[in-house]
């Protein structure tokens, strides 16, 4: 997995440069239909933010790039090359890396160990695995640091830092090992106002660092903070697909309210 993925971080990304292009994806199960007609693009240095309700099909659409279901509709390219991805690790070996919501971190494993976790330095016998060991501490420590992350000890159980700050390690870490698009499954649904802005600032830091960002949320006001391109889905549909330029945060909140059902819904409750 390592390997695969670090294979990609030599390669220099431009800003702009598309990632992932779908043109009319669509998927069902049996006889529901999840998603259809889907036109996304995700571009380097650039985060595209996919909002929706619930059963919308957000969960539908970050399977199909993460590998976990495949599409059976339209066509999915990585480097203008169509695939279908079978499983996440060949989503993966494509440098598409999701940060789930309920991260699948080992609460009471050190940071270094979580940010490790899965990838680590292969270790040889004493005193190498000693020195691997260290390695590793000083890795994660810098990496960190590099992305703005303060951590008061490497060495803490991960379980002692905040939604917040978790989320933040394991950005740093698809990051450090090669990622180029990053997919983050509503990072900031279960975070309060000021836990919310820190995972936004490395949010903008992962654009700064040219990956492209896959940003799913209920929240159209954290979309638009670090938002470039928005995307509404509604029952399993493309609602709209803007660009920053092309919509306001108002425009943005009103559609994804429900916009006229909303309008409506207060005239029947007799609501002005
Ligand atoms: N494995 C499955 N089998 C059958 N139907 C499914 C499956 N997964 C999703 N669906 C259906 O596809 C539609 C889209 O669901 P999806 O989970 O992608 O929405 P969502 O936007 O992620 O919603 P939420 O925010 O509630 O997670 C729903 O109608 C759902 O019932």
């Amino acid at each position: 997995m390592t390997d695969t993925l670090a294979s990609h971080a030599d390669r220099q990304l431009y800003k702009g440069e598309p990632l992932i292009e779908m043109d009319d994806v669509g998927k069902s199960y049996g006889a529901i239909r999840a998603l259809r007609g889907i036109n996304l693009r995700v571009n380097a240095g650039e985060v595209t933010c996919v909002l929706g309700d619930n059963g919308a099909g957000k969960s539908t659409l970050i399977k199909i790039m993460s590998g976990l279901h495949p599409h059976n509709e339209g066509t999915l390219r990585v480097d203008g090359t169509p695939v279908t991805f079978s499983s996440p690790r060949e989503s993966l070996a494509h440098g598409i890396a999701t940060v789930y919501q309920d991260l699948a971190v080992v609460g009471l494993m050190e940071v270094w160990r979580n940010f490790f976790l899965g990838s680590e330095l292969t270790a040889g016998n004493f005193p190498l695995a000693g020195l691997k060991v260290r390695r590793m501490r000083e890795i994660a420590d810098e990496e960190l640091r590099k992305m703005g992350i303060v951590v008061k000890d490497i060495n803490q159980p991960i379980g002692t830092l905040s939604g917040g700050q978790r989320q933040c390690v394991a950005i740093a870490r698809a990051v450090y090992f090669g990622a180029r698009v990053l997919i983050l499954d509503e990072p900031t649904a279960a975070l309060g106002v000021k836990q919310s802005g820190v995972v936004l600032k490395y949010v903008a830091a992962a654009r700064a660092a040219g990956l492209g960002v896959v940003f799913i949320t209920h929240n159209p006001h954290h979309a638009y903070m670090v938002g470039d391109h928005f995307v509404i889905l509604k029952l399993g549909e493309t609602a709209l697909d803007k660009t920053r330029k092309e919509v306001s945060l108002d425009e943005l909140t009103t559609q994804m309210a429900g916009g006229d059902e909303l309008a409506e819904l207060s005239h029947e409750l007799g609501r002005k």
